[in-house]
């Protein structure tokens, strides 16, 4: 059995702020055993305690609302290792997949890449990294990503942040970008807002109702929503983490 132990504090849920102590979140065998830090060692006789799961943080909030830009913030103070799946999906249209055009016809109209793509990009540089602390940014666009993922990694996130922001402040926001990304337009972003209210709130809903969801208010300067965030992460006691 995989253990880990952390406690947290999470200031807000779906609606109201609550106080939430999570205790012990104990994993069955899955696919967060290669990231034991120490082996079953026969000679030294066993396991030792120091095996432990990795710390899996979903971003969520619509397109513009400061996921990325706020990931970027996390890393830099709490060492996290940042996942963007778009830019894993960016990445497979760049390096001629076999999957490439689908994805780039996909994110061109707005719409979903199917789960069993987005999934196994993400495993993949799940398993090839040394960290213990990831952000997962952009994931589960749905609920379908959503159990996709939970049956192929074996595991839940244990905490998930959702940048709450006004559609109006997330369209300038986009169209603002100077990214040169294909999806950065007008007609592609009514899509991507459209895409998001019907399939990724639902994902909101069930991370809130599990009492795992921390809401941020996405609105102001890129400090004042750092200074909204950074209370969710100084309150971890993971052992992994600090
Ligand atoms: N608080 C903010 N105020 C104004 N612009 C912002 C803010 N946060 C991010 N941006 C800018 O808005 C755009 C979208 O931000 P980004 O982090 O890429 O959002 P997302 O990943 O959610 O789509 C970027 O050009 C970014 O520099
Ligand atoms: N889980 C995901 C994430 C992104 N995507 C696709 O990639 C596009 C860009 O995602 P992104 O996370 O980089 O976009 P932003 O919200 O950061 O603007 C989405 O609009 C989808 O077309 C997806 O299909 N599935
Ligand atoms: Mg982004």
């Amino acid at each position: 059995m995989w253990r880990r132990v952390a406690s947290l504090s999470p200031l807000v849920s779906s609606s109201k702020s609550r106080l939430l102590n999570q205790v012990q979140v104990a994993y069955g065998f899955n696919a967060w055993q290669m990231f034991s830090t120490q082996v079953l060692n026969p000679v030294e006789g066993g396991v030792s305690d120091s095996r432990r799961t990795p710390f899996v943080t979903f971003v969520l909030g619509g397109p513009g609302s400061g996921k990325g830009t706020q990931c970027t913030r996390i890393v830099e103070t709490f060492g996290f290792t940042h996942l963007s799946a778009g830019d894993l999906l960016r990445r497979e249209i760049s390096s001629n997949s076999e999957n490439g055009s689908m994805i780039l016809s996909t994110i061109k109209e707005g719409k979903i890449v199917p789960s069993v793509v987005t999934v196994q990009l993400i495993q993949k540089a799940i398993e090839t990294s040394d960290s213990d602390k990831f952000l997962i940014d952009g994931f589960p666009r749905t609920e379908e990503n959503r159990i996709a993922y939970e049956r192929v990694i074996g595991a839940e996130p244990d905490i998930v942040l959702f940048f709450d922001c006004p559609e109006e402040e997330m369209v300038k926001r986009v169209l603002n970008r100077n990214q040169g990304r294909i999806d950065d337009n007008i007609d592609t972003v009514k899509e991507r807002l459209k895409v998001f209210a019907e399939l990724n709130l639902p994902v909101i809903k069930h991370y809130s109702k599990k009492g795992k969801l921390y809401k941020i208010d996405g609105t102001g300067s890129e400090d004042e929503i750092f200074e909204r965030v950074r209370p969710v992460f100084a309150a971890l006691r993971y052992p992994v983490l600090f």
